[in-house]
């Protein structure tokens, strides 16, 4: 960089402090460097990781702070050190020329795998998984827009599928767009940089169904915020049916227009929960029929007592026996499942320990830790006393003796808390939410 734009990129910099998130600019842009060409922005990135991050994310906010700051309105061009030295001698750029509609009218495909047969349903996921046939068979009436949230793995992209594969085949000639919220980002990046917002805007606007995958990507992103908000409008004006993934519920999402959160309230918001250790086996066993694995129940129920955080990770722990069964040429015993997964059983039992139970549980009843051990039997106590040790046996390979050593009582004390929290969890809702939010607290 010459001494004029060091200073005035030095200038850009402390203008996007007041802008974005002091963690991005310290990532994503103060590894940058700026060369002012006549007719654009060169900006120059370290590495294809910052490079890609940049473009799709940061690219307007440098053209604002470059006009805030030099009073020039130049466009903006990421590219690696690598790149930047034969495009700024070259003149023009391999991205630069009118944009062609296939850039943006190739979103994701859906995946004809991801149907509402092959879902497996559960306690975890069936309000998510009626919520998605309701909208697959009457799509635009209620329940518009759907918002299915959750951890990462659990199904969400394979319901939203679910309904598109079914809308298509209800009716081929839908317009049935599937995008990711990234990939909308990226194309609608370009298209402001090639003037090309109109196109861009009657193919959003002119859907049957918009679903749009992992919207949690929109936040900090003011301008596409806006631009959905209006495609978000005119589909509902038009009844045309909207679906929305989202990692978390969605008014937790810091820096997304509010606008927007009260939006989707209109219609449902459903979720998807770590699945049970039944909906576990069910899955393995589904799946592994996919894969055509022979898989024993007994062999299902071991992995899915120690795999418990999401479907993808049971779905990478078949696919490890299915390597493993072709370079060996074995059956699927509990020993060999045992040792092919022993890496991914570790990083499960040094993630669950009684003491660690005892510690989540403590502190979300917030009584000492201590008391879990004491001989005290009020409900107060004894409740999580009883759920600590029904998660020590569901969550651990310790015995019995063992679970009841660390908490000073005997065996027999175990298996009657086991039992009673195995009934509440049946009968009483405070009991089962409980239970529920420290397995997940505790699982991943
Ligand atoms: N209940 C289920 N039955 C069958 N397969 C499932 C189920 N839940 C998840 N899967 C499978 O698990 C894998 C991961 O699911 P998916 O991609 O839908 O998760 P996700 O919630 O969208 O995750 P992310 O937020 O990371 O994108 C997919 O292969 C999907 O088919």
């Amino acid at each position: 960089m010459s001494i004029p734009e060091f200073d005035t990129w030095a200038r850009c910099v402390d203008w996007l402090e007041g802008e974005l998130s002091g963690q991005d600019v310290s990532t994503w842009i103060r590894p940058l460097s700026v060369k002012r060409l006549p007719d654009r922005l060169l900006v120059t990135a370290p590495n294809r990781m910052v490079m890609e991050r940049v473009r799709a994310d940061f690219v307007l906010s440098i053209q604002r702070a470059w006009l805030a700051c030099d009073g020039a309105d130049l466009p903006v061009e990421v590219s690696t050190a690598t790149e930047a030295r034969s495009l700024s001698g070259a003149g023009s750029s391999p991205t630069s020329g009118p944009i062609e509609p296939e850039r943006w009218t190739q979103n994701g495909k859906l995946d004809p795998r991801y149907t509402f047969d092959s879902f497996i349903q559960g306690k975890s996921n069936s309000q998510a998984r009626a919520a998605c046939q309701h909208v697959a068979e009457s799509p635009g009436v209620a329940y518009n827009p759907l918002l299915i949230y959750g951890a990462s793995g659990l199904g969400k992209t394979h319901l939203m599928h679910a309904i598109g594969n079914a809308l298509l085949a209800r009716s081929a000639r839908a317009r049935v767009v599937y995008v990711g919220a990234e990939q909308w980002v990226n194309q609608f990046v370009a298209a402001l940089r090639h003037n090309n917002t109109e196109e861009f805007k009657s193919f959003y606007r002119s859907a049957d169904a918009l679903l749009i995958d992992d919207i949690h990507f929109f936040a900090g992103k003011a301008v596409n915020q806006e631009e959905f908000f209006h495609t978000f409008n005119t589909l509902m004006d038009g009844r045309k049916q909207i679906v929305l993934t989202c990692d978390r519920f969605p008014k937790e999402l810091d820096r997304l227009d509010d606008r927007l959160k009260s939006r989707f309230s209109w219609g449902l918001t459903v979720s998807v929960e770590p699945p049970d250790l039944e909906t576990r086996v069910a899955i393995l066993l589904a799946k592994a029929e996919q894969f055509h694995l022979s898989l024993s129940t007994e062999v299902a129920f071991f992995v899915a007592q120690h795999i418990r955080s999401n479907v993808r990770e049971l779905e990478g722990s078949l696919l490890r026996l299915a390597a493993g069964v072709r370079l060996q040429g074995e059956t699927i015993s509990i020993e060999f499942a045992r040792h092919s997964l022993r890496d991914m059983l570790a990083h499960y039992e040094r993630l669950v320990t009684i003491d660690n139970i005892m510690g989540t549980v403590s502190k979300y009843y917030n009584i000492q830790m201590k008391e879990l051990r004491s001989p005290r039997r009020n409900r107060s106590l004894a409740r999580p006393r009883q759920i600590a040790m029904s998660l020590a046996r569901e969550l651990t390979q310790h015995s019995l003796p063992e679970i009841g050593a660390a908490f000073e009582k005997d065996h027999t004390t175990v298996l009657h808390a086991c039992r009673t929290i195995a009934k509440l969890r049946e009968e009483d809702q405070r009991v089962r939410e409980d239970y529920e939010n420290l397995l997940r607290q505790l699982s991943f």
